[in-house]
């Protein structure tokens, strides 16, 4: 896989170190991906612009991350059809849940698959991502199998004491 097939916005740097998370997956699978700050509030056409060209430039999967009035994923997702998978960033004043309900949701007819608040939600936003590349890719297929299976097999059996 050579071709940039996921684009990974967020709204604000600030959200990085949790949009991170989904990078990370990309990068343990070899997906190709690119990372952008793009906000609906504070660079409308910019995200205009990446919505209109998101087809033609072959994204397959866009990963959106935003936090408080998050509305980057929703307006993504009204820009393109291309698969936006939405990213709830924690926030300190409401703890996520104000991000969570802003991008879960939509109207009928522009969804956003709402993965949970924070680096879980991101996280498994990378591998939502991989498992839909994964339906039209053999390859990256059995790298998704060997992850999962690896993550179970490093769970113990028992608790110990810490
Ligand atoms: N929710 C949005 C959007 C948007 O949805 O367009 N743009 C920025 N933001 C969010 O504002 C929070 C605070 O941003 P700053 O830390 O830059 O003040 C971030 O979590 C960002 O995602």
């Amino acid at each position: 896989m050579t071709e940039i097939s996921v684009g990974i916005i967020m709204g604000s740097q600030s959200d990085w170190p949790t949009m991170k998370e989904a990078a990370d997956i990309l990068d343990a699978l070899g997906i190709p991906y690119e990372k952008k700050i793009v906000s609906a509030h504070r660079t409308p056409d910019r995200l205009w612009d990446y919505g209109k060209g998101a087809v033609d430039r072959g994204l397959q999967v866009i990963i959106a991350g935003a936090g408080g009035a998050a509305h980057l994923p929703g307006m993504m997702a009204s820009k393109t059809r291309v698969p936006v998978i939405g990213v709830p960033v924690q926030t300190k004043a409401l703890s996520g849940v104000d991000s969570l309900y802003s991008i879960l949701q939509m109207p009928r007819g522009f969804p956003v698959a709402t993965m949970a608040i924070g680096a879980a939600g991101a996280c498994n936003a990378g591998l939502m991502a991989a498992g839909i590349l994964a339906l039209q890719d053999p390859e990256l297929a059995e790298k998704l199998n060997k992850w999962r299976s690896d993550l179970s097999a490093s769970i113990a059996d028992e608790p110990t004491d810490v």
